[in-house]
């Protein structure tokens, strides 16, 4: 979805650190077990400039999502989900408050640290796919694992690996054309997960298929928390999906309600 790539409005730094000593936080947090905090949010207020004012899009934000969590954010068009979801990812930042994931502050981090971030631990979906159309299953996997910085040799059994996942195992050679919207969906998560991230993101991921594809991108999901131990945060309208959820935030106008 295009609003992911919103350009993230720059603040001014309030803790620098340098690039080595974020990498090595990075690593130390890499010891995080299975239902330890992943990542939480405080008191998160997001407002944009328009026109000569502003909106105020999220009005104090608390959360906190444990890893191997299923957490859904539900709400009605225009609630604030999307934004949210970009600053859990690092895209924008809070005009207030803190958010961390796996002891990183998100919210005092430069641009390029994190990208960095990103680049190493988090993996993102999007509604329409965002596959590229002339490349086919296999090559749109193993060019995130080129862009991740992946050392070749291990391209191909991770793509192999990550395609069976997600029940593409008879398709990997096929272009996005040649699949399904279930299908084409399914490949970009596996492109999302080929770097192994710790959270993947995902903004509507069920939002153009019907309820038959929707329920297998759901199976997907749970088998990825499983086996590959990551954390997975989407947002979505779809009420049949809910139940599939650990943990399900309802927002409305900038908050959560209970
Ligand atoms: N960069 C921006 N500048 C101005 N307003 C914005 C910006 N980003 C989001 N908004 C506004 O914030 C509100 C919440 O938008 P957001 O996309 O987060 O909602 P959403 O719950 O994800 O909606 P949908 O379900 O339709 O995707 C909307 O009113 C939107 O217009």
């Amino acid at each position: 979805m295009m609003r992911w790539l919103r350009k993230p409005v720059q603040r001014e730094e309030t803790t620098v650190l340098s690039e080595t000593a974020a990498a090595e936080e990075i690593r130390r947090a890499d010891e995080s077990v299975p239902g330890a905090p992943i990542l939480t949010v405080r008191d998160v207020h997001r407002s944009f400039p328009v026109g000569g004012g502003e909106i105020h899009v999220l009005k104090g934000i608390n959360m906190e999502v444990r890893a191997g969590q299923l957490a859904m954010l539900k709400g009605r068009s225009g609630s604030g989900k999307t934004t949210l979801l970009n600053m859990l990812g690092g895209l924008d930042q809070p005009t207030s408050g803190e958010i961390r994931f796996r002891d990183q502050p998100l919210h005092e981090l430069n641009d390029d640290q994190r990208t960095m971030l990103r680049r190493d631990q988090i993996g993102f979906i999007f509604q329409a796919y965002a596959l590229l159309p002339l490349l086919s299953a296999w090559e749109n996997v193993e060019l995130s694992l080129r862009m991740a910085g992946v050392p070749a040799q291990e391209w191909k059994p991770r793509v192999t690996h990550c395609l069976e996942l997600v029940g593409l195992g008879k398709r990997m050679f096929h272009r996005p054309f040649e699949l399904s919207g279930g299908e084409q969906q399914r490949v970009a998560i596996a492109k999302a997960i080929a770097h192994r991230p710790k959270l993947l993101l995902a903004d509507e991921p069920t939002a153009n298929l019907d309820s038959q594809m929707g329920a297998q991108v759901m199976a997907v999901f749970r088998n990825i928390i499983h086996t590959e131990q990551m954390t997975i945060c989407m947002t979505t309208h779809d009420p049949t999906i809910l139940e599939v959820a650990d943990h399900v935030y309802e927002m409305a106008d900038g908050r959560f309600i209970e």
